[in-house]
């Protein structure tokens, strides 16, 4: 058994003890230090061998790592960041985790974490709702997007941010021992980062971006620092390389959806009966994200009428509207009459499936949710967006023929109307682009791409091991 001493502290801190428990057979420096430094002990000592080890006292000997620890055969455990503004972070934590679990079964454990929230104070433990606040203000969010875009701002305010609470978010990052930190949240690299230089941990933890904004992001997704940095789009990429990140840092492999929803291989009829959802009707899925934002409950009185043949007395379609944590809008709508078939739910937590019982669907324009309409072949109407990260979505649907962009309730309504009588083809046609469009194993190239970053990783630590003697 391979055995190497690791240096000793000098006048801990707080920060470090945890980190020492923590990480109890690292030191603080990185990989390349510790060879240097074994290497400047060994010319100093002219002494390569298992005997010097031997000749220090017992109190050294009890801080000899065994590096095989950090071996293949240990389970490395996958922290992803992501905080709850919106839905879309959170299905993207989810889906990295269900990818590592079917592809590499126990030889990662991941925890999905709110670090933020968990560690450290205001405004950071906040985010959620400072960002739903914000985001109903439109003309604020607008202002705070684009005037925390140039560089120097929001680095200044996220290192002092840092700064201020470096031990909480040390201790509480340091909490889960991660050898691999996934940042779903554009908010996630700066602080996280910045802790990780501070300790020299940036070769011995792994850190990536994932980006789950489909075109116009903002900046703070992008930082020099990380591994790797997974774009869902070539117009994600470009922005990224302007930003100043390299080739190799940079992959497109598109934006991570749960594995259910590619794998759900159960027929629309089944999924309609499961559901109790009318069988013989065409079905519009209406929702607005995970907070049930945007036109929704306007879109789907005038949906109310428009699918409604008063001639023939009759629905010519019937309507799902998910409504997400908006439990304001599920009772308003639950309230309503109707004279077309419908469902209102809250929170669902199997998209898949009401996806997969559908024929189109109405929505904001969240990265999440196109990315899983797409994937089910959904056309889509996007009635709205949130200015900044979300304005760019809008082209990357319409622009490949996946779908339209109205706000107007009264002409969603006319087009679905359409698409259920006498515009079937378009409808057709509009499918077949949204699946051409579709990227569902973007989620498993990610993980095996993380996993051959930690493979090459344990071989530099072979190698540092093997140099050691
Ligand atoms: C010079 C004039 C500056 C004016 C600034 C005014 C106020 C500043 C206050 C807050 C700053 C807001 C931060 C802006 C950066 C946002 C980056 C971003 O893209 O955020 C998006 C996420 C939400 O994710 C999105 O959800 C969508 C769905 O709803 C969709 O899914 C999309 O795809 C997702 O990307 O937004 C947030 O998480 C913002 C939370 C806002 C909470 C503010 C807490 C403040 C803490 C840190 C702020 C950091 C940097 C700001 C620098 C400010 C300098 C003055
Ligand atoms: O009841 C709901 C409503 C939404 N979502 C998911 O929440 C995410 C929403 O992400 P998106 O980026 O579309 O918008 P956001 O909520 O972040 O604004 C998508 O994965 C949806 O499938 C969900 O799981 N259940």
């Amino acid at each position: 058994m391979m055995k190497v001493a690791s240096p000793r502290a000098q006048d801990d801190s707080i920060t470090q003890k945890v980190f020492r428990r923590v990480y109890s057979n690292f030191s603080f420096s990185t990989v390349d230090d510790d060879y240097n430094h074994n290497r400047r002990r060994r010319s100093r000592s002219g002494d390569y061998g298992k005997e010097s080890l031997s000749k220090r006292g017992f109190e050294e000997k009890e801080q000899v790592m065994e590096m095989e620890q950090m071996g293949a055969e240990r389970i490395k455990t996958v922290l992803i960041l992501m905080s709850d503004t919106g839905g879309g972070h959170r299905a993207s934590a989810e889906a990295i985790r269900d990818a590592f679990n079917i592809e590499f079964g126990d030889d990662y454990r991941i925890i999905i974490k709110d670090v933020w929230k968990e560690y450290t104070g205001w405004p950071l433990n906040d985010m959620e709702r400072q960002y739903k606040f914000m985001v109903k203000h439109v003309g604020l969010w607008s202002v705070a997007f684009h005037g925390t875009s140039p560089k120097w701002i929001h680095r200044s305010y996220l290192s002092a941010l840092a700064a201020y609470y470096a031990k909480q978010i040390e201790a509480g990052l340091m909490e889960y021992k991660p050898d691999i930190i996934i940042s779903v949240h554009p908010l996630m690299q700066h602080i996280p980062l910045w802790v990780m230089k501070r300790q020299g941990l940036q070769k011995k933890v792994i850190f990536v971006t994932v980006i789950t904004d489909l075109n116009t992001c903002h900046r703070t997704w992008f930082h020099h620092g990380v591994s790797r940095c997974y774009c869902p789009s070539k117009e994600v990429a470009k922005r990224a390389l302007v930003d100043g990140l390299g080739d190799s840092q940079i992959r497109v492999f598109g934006l991570p959806v749960r594995p259910s929803f590619p794998r759900t291989i159960i027929g629309k009829d089944d999924l309609r009966k499961e559901l109790e959802i009318d069988s013989n009707l065409p079905a519009v899925l209406l929702m607005g994200g995970g907070e049930g934002m945007g036109p929704v409950q306007k879109t789907a009185q005038t949906l109310g009428d428009s699918l409604y043949d008063s001639k023939e007395r009759k629905p010519i379609g019937q309507l799902i509207v998910i409504c997400g944590r908006n439990k304001t809008l599920a009772s308003a709508l639950a309230s309503h009459e109707w004279k077309i078939p419908i469902k209102v739910r809250g929170f669902e937590t199997q998209m898949e499936k009401w996806m997969g019982a559908c024929d189109c669907i109405i929505t904001k324009a969240g990265p999440g949710t196109i990315a899983e309409a797409l994937i089910c072949g959904l056309p889509i109407i996007l009635n709205d967006y949130i200015p900044g990260q979300e304005k760019g979505n809008v082209p990357y649907v319409v622009d490949n023929g996946a779908g339209i962009f109205t706000r107007s309730p009264k002409e969603t309504a006319k087009t679905v109307a359409g698409w259920f009588s006498s515009k079937k083809n378009e409808l057709y046609k509009m499918s077949e682009n949204a699946l051409k469009l579709a990227q569902p194993e973007a989620v498993f190239d990610i993980v095996k791409d993380i996993h051959h970053l930690s493979q090459q990783q344990q071989k530099r630590i072979q190698l540092y091991n093997d140099y050691s003697y």
